[in-house]
């Protein structure tokens, strides 16, 4: 039996094994959500009495900025050289080398192993001292270098990158840029050479070691089941904090789940950090299993929420829906600036954070960091799981019942357009609406730009934005760039850009009232300046009509209009 569904509830913080999940409280499917009676409903706070996931600590800044690992374990492989996924992958997998994760490093012992030593050199660069791979020292650099996976997500400009450790070395960088082709090189070999040896694959054998997850972390229950893995709540045993830890239900080695896994960890990696995306720490591999430890979201999923609403007859007003869409519009504009796309956005994935309010801080002034939703709400974009890159598009379907027409038809030219497009359908069900079809007459009215019915009255100007969201015309549908700053959502940012707009009328006039100063001052010291100045002067002092006439008209000469915006 899987320890993982059998260990004990409590457990102490002993390092000793590791505890059991309560019951499944999440059902996944938006489907369940029921038209029972409607009342509007405010939000449930289901704040954890535990702290909170704390910003980055060493060990995770560690592992996601190194995105590269070297495992000791394939030096004495026969399959060394090779990978072990499919060939046709999207993805440059290679599962096996996430084995070196399958020991319980601590960050300190981790970073002993990421080196690539130089070639020939009996002294260790500098830089390099204390990252340096000792039982790896007999291997060349080249083959050390292809025991580390390439992030698909990433630029070529950075993989090159990541063997100059400081950009410093000129005479060392010839030698790393060579390297880095090599290694990349050597990796699309091993690509390639997967599909033909995948009889290579070394059998895990951690089965007799600590497990990483059940060393660092204390279980306290399953929170939720997906179609890819469970998502466990768990305190870092060494920090105290909750985190959400995700493991895939099947052994991953050579599955089409294993594709998903590292393109979720891959994706995490890249999108780093933001605060409408659900935060990673940290990856490895278990048991063939791939475990992600994320920032734990204290409100679970908004599918959690829209079914306790269900139950109740309650759904999202207005306001809370609009900022839902705000929110989650801003994560998507982040992951879609940063050239890649989620291609799964649906309730289940949407990530629910309340504010934990800090003893003895009520009633202070908000921190900077406080942003514009005074709700304390935030909601964030999880599951990567179908992330992929726009310009290079591998793309998994996610969940039907959100999947925009030209994804279906495998058209790839808008990607972007096909989040929008769930996101549409994911706030209409917030809003109230029923189940949404999977397939059928239903599913294809939708696709004609019909939003769902929705059971309760808001405005033409809501609507028509959801209805603009699902356009059959992928063109058609706004950016989420557009809809950050579209004014429906965002009405005051209309206002403020209206007074910027006077501002800028009013500093025009400005701007010339000084000129026109700065010109009369000036004219008047060249009069004074002038041999026949005092002649002048004295003529002007005694016919003061001459005088107006010259400076009146010399003012003439300048008018202005003011009529600017
Ligand atoms: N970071 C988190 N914080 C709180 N709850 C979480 C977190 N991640 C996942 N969950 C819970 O676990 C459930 C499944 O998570 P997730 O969507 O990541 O898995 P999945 O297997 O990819 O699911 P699916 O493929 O069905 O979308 C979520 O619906 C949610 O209830
Ligand atoms: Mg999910």
């Amino acid at each position: 039996m899987d320890d993982w569904e059998n260990n004990d509830f409590i457990q102490r913080l002993d390092f000793s094994s590791c505890g059991e999940e309560g019951e499944d409280r999440s059902i996944n499917e938006e489907d369940t959500l029921s038209s029972s009676p409607i009342k509007h409903c405010d939000f449930q706070k289901w704040n954890s009495p535990l702290p909170a996931t704390p910003h980055r600590k060493l060990s995770e800044i560690f592992l996601s900025r190194t995105k590269s690992w070297v495992s000791p374990t394939l030096k004495s492989s026969p399959g060394v050289s090779r990978t072990h996924g499919n060939a046709e992958t999207p993805l440059h997998i290679t599962w096996k080398k996430l084995q070196l994760c399958d020991t319980p490093h601590t960050p300190k012992s981790l970073l002993s192993k990421t080196a690539f030593p130089s070639p020939g050199a009996k002294v260790p660069p500098k830089g390099f001292r204390h990252l340096r791979f000792t039982p790896g020292a007999d291997l060349d650099d080249s083959t050390q270098a292809s025991l580390v996976n390439i992030n698909p997500f990433t630029p070529e400009s950075y993989r090159q990158m990541l063997f100059l450790p400081n950009g410093k070395r000129k005479a060392r960088e010839i030698k790393l840029v060579h390297l880095a082709q090599s290694f990349c090189e050597k990796a699309e070999v091993q690509r390639k050479d997967s599909a033909v040896r995948p009889a290579d694959r070394c059998p895990l054998k951690d089965s007799n070691m600590v497990s990483r997850y059940q060393k660092e972390f204390l279980e306290l229950e399953r929170i939720g089941v997906g179609e890819f893995g469970s998502v466990y709540k768990c305190i870092k045993r060494l920090d105290g904090c909750v985190y959400a830890i995700k493991r895939s239900k099947r052994p991953l080695a050579g599955s089409s789940d294993e594709q998903l896994a590292l393109r979720e960890v891959y994706a995490h990696a890249v999108l780093g950090h933001h605060p409408h995306v659900v935060r990673y720490y940290s990856a490895w591999a278990e048991d063939d299993h791939m475990i992600i430890q994320n920032e734990h979201c204290n409100g679970g999923s908004l599918q959690d929420v829209l079914l306790e609403n269900a139950k109740r007859g309650q759904y999202f007003p207005e306001a809370k829906l609009k900022e839902i869409l705000l929110q989650v519009s801003m994560g998507l504009k982040y992951i879609h600036n940063s050239g890649l796309v989620h291609l799964d956005i649906k309730p289940s994935n949407i990530f629910i954070c309340h504010k934990l309010v800090v003893e003895g801080q009520a009633g202070q002034e908000e921190s900077d960091s406080d942003d514009e939703f005074s709700s304390g709400v935030m909601y964030k974009i999880g599951d990567l799981g179908h992330v992929t890159s726009i310009a290079n598009p591998q793309v998994e379907e996610g969940d039907r019942r959100f999947l925009a027409n030209e994804i279906l038809q495998e058209q790839y030219f808008h990607l972007p357009k096909a989040d929008i497009f769930a996101l549409a359908l994911t706030i209409a069900l917030a809003a109230g609406a029923g189940p949404l079809p999977h397939n059928g007459a239903m599913w294809h009215h939708i696709r004609k730009g019909n939003i769902p019915s929705i059971p309760q009255k808001l405005p033409n100007g809501f609507i028509e934005l959801l209805k603009l969201m699902i356009h059959p015309d992928p063109m058609e549908r706004p950016s989420a760039t557009a809809l950050t700053k579209h004014p429906i959502l965002r009405p005051s940012l209309g206002k403020a850009v209206q007074l910027q707009k006077q501002l800028n009328v009013e500093k025009c006039k400005t701007a010339m009232l000084e000129r026109e100063l700065k010109a009369a001052r000036l004219a008047q010291t060249l009069m004074k300046d002038q041999p026949l100045g005092n002649a002048n002067l004295q003529e002007s002092e005694t016919s003061p009509k001459k005088n107006n006439k010259r400076l009146v008209g010399g003012k003439n000469c300048r008018s202005f209009s003011f009529t600017v915006g």
